[in-house]
């Protein structure tokens, strides 16, 4: 970064949440595609909305639909896919927001790399777990299919690896857990870190 100066602002961080009465954090959804990351990331967003908290979410389609037009699904890409979003998830903690995130997120360097971003203490991951049998069951964009048939190359759980994150603050197995509990479950375990100066 050289002759690059940051610029210091006179409105922190601290000033923001000041006003918005809750910390800011990042929520991030990792899982097989079909797993529930989007389901139950609006759902819980919905939730978080109705309790006064000020949220905005970021979902893998959408987000490669715009910001990362540019990027498809080799490693390198993906890491810079991640790369990006952690930079704008960085952005909008600093903004006050909490900000909901859903993406595959199927590597264990990219996923650090997003900490390392974003501050460990800004974020909560939450690991969709639901077995690559039955997203491909569910296959809710027929997107399983195409790949079976070898028309999507680097399907992640097809072609492409999906390495299980074991650090992740909250585990939801789709597979047994229903929809309200999950929320339930992920809300009770954000909501006492929200406080204003929580360290927890
Ligand atoms: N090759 C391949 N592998 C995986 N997913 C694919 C692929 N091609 C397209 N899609 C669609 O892209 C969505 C995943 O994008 P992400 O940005 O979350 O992926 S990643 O985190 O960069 O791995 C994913 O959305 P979800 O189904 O919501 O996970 C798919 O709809
Ligand atoms: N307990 C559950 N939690 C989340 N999704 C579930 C559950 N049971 C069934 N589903 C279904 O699984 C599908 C998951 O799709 P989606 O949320 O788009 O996944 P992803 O964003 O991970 O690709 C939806 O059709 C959803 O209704």
């Amino acid at each position: 970064m050289n002759n690059i100066i940051p610029q210091e602002y006179n409105v922190t961080q601290n000033c923001r949440g000041t006003i918005k009465g809750h910390r800011p954090l990042v929520i991030w959804f990792s899982g097989l595609s079909g797993s529930g990351k989007s389901t139950l990331a609006n759902l819980v967003e919905k939730d978080l909305h109705k309790k006064g908290i000020h949220t905005y979410s970021l979902d893998g389609d959408n987000i490669r639909g715009g910001l990362n037009s540019n990027l498809g699904f080799s490693e390198a890409d993906r890491t810079e896919n991640l790369r990006r979003i952690a930079e704008v998830s960085k952005l909008f903690i600093d903004s006050g927001t909490l900000i909901i995130a859903a993406f595959i997120s199927p590597l264990k360097t990219d996923r650090e790399l997003i900490k390392k971003i974003i501050g460990k203490e800004n974020f909560i991951g939450i690991f969709v777990n639901t077995s690559i049998e039955e997203c491909e069951r569910r296959d809710v964009k027929g997107l399983y299919k195409k790949a079976r048939a070898g028309e999507i190359k680097d399907f992640t759980g097809i072609n492409a690896p999906y390495e299980k994150p074991f650090d992740f603050d909250v585990v939801i197995n789709t597979e047994e857990t229903g929809l309200e509990e999950s929320v339930n479950k992920i809300v009770n375990y954000i909501q006492p870190k929200l406080r204003l100066n929580s360290n927890e």
